[in-house]
């Protein structure tokens, strides 16, 4: 019971006690015990009464586009985003000493912002954080537009990541030579393991990449309809006409993304329903175009961390329990 009753019953049976004990004389040492009772009874009531349990408003294995983590509010949904990614940075820097994440720009960034908080600020081990970018606008690191400042404002600033860990793009070149500049520091990086690499493909293999998706379905920098959809050979691509502002950017390719450990995709939002629909229901052909349909790790594993709005139009009877 959670309400001015309980207080009611507790001042009610303290009163009753002194009563007694001043009619029957109770050793002081039994009121003492018993004081000692209902002090603790006084607590755990009030603990009952504030503890929340973290809920999960969802979740679920899509029989074939990974595991939905869908939640009531985004608060929520950044709480267990924060302790999934913590689990998985414990885990790889347990198998090979780093965890080599990518992350993308928008909201994705803010709902990881529980990252900064405690515990996590303290027990996940920054110092073996290697941090890339799926995605980059090619503008200065220091424009309003740059996913690098938006993390840096965002998260990196407030948690002890090594400077010379944080791996962004060289912002005085053409789009072109950025990606090729990138590129071939990822493929330094792979050289030393510091990034995995995949079995399969060659491709390097982060150990986590971190997507958002807008509402046409794109992920990272990758567009629907645009050529780089089909690029297989180069790790790193640059377009010059985002449909998103600005129109200059830097992206991983499918093949980059698609061997990687862990793909997360956060959507949030009901303008991204039908989007979410169409990247994880079995809608047939018409979907295949969506850039996030054609996120489909080929070992890794894929979660989708969505809010109710975004889920909306999900087909519940694709997934189970
Ligand atoms: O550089 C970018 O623009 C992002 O990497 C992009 O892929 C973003 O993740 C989606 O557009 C979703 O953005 P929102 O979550 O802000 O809608």
């Amino acid at each position: 019971m959670c309400n001015g009753n309980r207080g009611e019953d507790l001042a009610f049976q303290s009163f009753s006690l002194l009563f007694i004990y001043k009619r029957d004389r109770i050793s002081s040492v039994s009121l003492s015990i018993f004081i000692r009772l209902l002090l603790c009874l006084c607590f755990v009531t009030i603990i009952g009464c504030t503890w929340k349990p973290r809920r999960m408003a969802h979740s679920g294995v899509h029989k074939d586009r990974g595991e939905l983590r869908i939640h009531e509010n985004l608060d929520e949904l950044g709480t267990d985003l924060a302790e999934y990614i913590a689990e998985l940075s414990e885990a790889s820097v347990k198998e090979r000493g780093v965890f080599a994440i990518a992350i993308s720009g928008g909201s994705l960034i803010g709902l990881m912002g529980k990252l900064c908080e405690a515990p996590y600020n303290k027990t996940v081990d920054w110092a073996k954080w290697y941090v890339f970018w799926a995605d980059e606008r090619v503008v200065a690191k220091t424009h309003a537009d740059s996913n690098y400042k938006l993390a840096k404002d965002g998260l990196l600033s407030k948690v002890p990541v090594v400077p010379s860990h944080v791996n962004s793009i060289n912002d005085s070149v053409s789009a072109e030579e950025a990606a090729d500049d990138y590129e071939f520091h990822v493929r330094q990086l792979v050289k030393t393991r510091t990034i995995n690499v995949s079995d399969i493909s060659d491709c390097p293999k982060f150990d986590l990449i971190l997507l958002g998706m807008g509402s046409d379905g794109h992920v990272a920098s990758l567009f629907p309809n645009h050529p780089v959809l089909d690029e297989k050979d180069e790790w790193v691509t640059f377009i010059t006409d985002s449909p998103k502002s600005p129109p200059e950017r830097i992206t991983f390719t499918l093949p980059v993304i698609n061997s990687a450990s862990n793909v997360v995709v956060v959507v949030t939002g009901e303008s991204k329903a039908e989007a979410v629909h169409l990247a994880i229901d079995d809608v047939g052909a018409d979907c295949l175009s969506l850039p996030a349909r054609l996120v489909q790790p080929t070992k890794g594993k894929l979660a989708w961390f969505l809010d109710k709005l975004a889920a909306s139009k999900l087909d519940g009877s694709q997934f189970s329990e």
